[in-house]
């Protein structure tokens, strides 16, 4: 089998006397959606940013189909193909949603003409809303721009942190559908509350509990592994 396109290997961060992450092994291989889930405060957030570059692991290694990233800041990452989604407050209010994919396409280097702008939205579910300011989209309208932006650069892993939180019953399939269509053109890591939806959508899960991967593999048999259901789906939430 080739080797996995993401290799994190006893990442490690501690905030004061806290371990949050300790000791994190997960391999995302190219073009698969891969969930990583666990409960509140297992540290998922947290190994995000150290997998993005924004926080440095205090011990650990991280390699990017086989080159040794640990030490490389968030820019440089994300030049190699690895990058995250961020919430649009963190840009510019003032932007309509073509600025706003614009922007991001000319950040990385990408085609900015109009058509290539109506296209990078249309993949994210967002055409015919160009003019929009950002506060006239819905909630999951602006979800979909955050993915859309981040795929901007056409990453070979994005990294997405909870992209259907606080969608509705109407959000949610559209969400899950638009991260499915991924499949196969880059990799996804999908940090998500929604079970059901994870155990959908993804090729693969991860199980964090405590800063530790507990359990890793397809979603049938995470979702009967002992260790899993002891930590963490006991309560029948899968
Ligand atoms: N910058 C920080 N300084 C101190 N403690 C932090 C910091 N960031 C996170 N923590 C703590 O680390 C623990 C794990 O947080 P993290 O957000 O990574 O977990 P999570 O699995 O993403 O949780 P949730 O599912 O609730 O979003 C929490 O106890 C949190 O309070």
């Amino acid at each position: 089998m080739t080797a996995p396109l993401l290799q994190a290997r006893g990442l490690r961060k501690r905030f004061g006397g806290l371990r949050v992450t300790d000791g994190v092994d997960l391999d995302v291989r190219a073009g698969e959606i891969h969930a990583l889930i666990g409960p509140n405060g297992a540290g998922k957030t947290t190994l995000v940013a150290q997998l993005s570059g924004e926080l440095p692991s205090d011990q650990g290694a991280l390699f990017l189909d086989g080159r040794d990233i640990t030490r490389l800041p968030m820019h440089a990452r994300a030049r190699l193909g690895l990058v995250r989604s961020f919430q649009i407050t963190r840009l510019f209010r003032s932007l309509s949603v073509a600025e706003h994919m614009a922007f991001a396409l000319r950040a990385a280097r990408q085609e900015t003409s109009a058509s290539a702008v109506r296209h990078s939205l249309e993949r994210v579910g967002l055409a015919g809303r160009e003019a929009h300011g950002t506060e006239q989209l819905s909630h999951g309208e602006q979800r979909a721009l955050e993915v859309g932006l981040a795929l901007a650069s056409a990453p070979r892993l994005v990294l997405l942190d909870e992209p259907m939180a606080g969608l509705g019953a109407q959000e949610t399939p559209a969400m899950t559908e638009r991260i499915g269509q991924l499949r196969g053109e880059c990799a996804v890591l999908l940090i998500e509350h929604d079970v059901d939806a994870v155990f959908r959508l993804a090729d693969r899960v991860s199980v964090l509990v405590n800063g530790a991967v507990i359990a890793s593999g397809p979603p049938d048999a995470v979702r009967r592994d002992p260790g899993v259901l002891a930590a963490y789906l006991g309560e029948g939430a899968a």
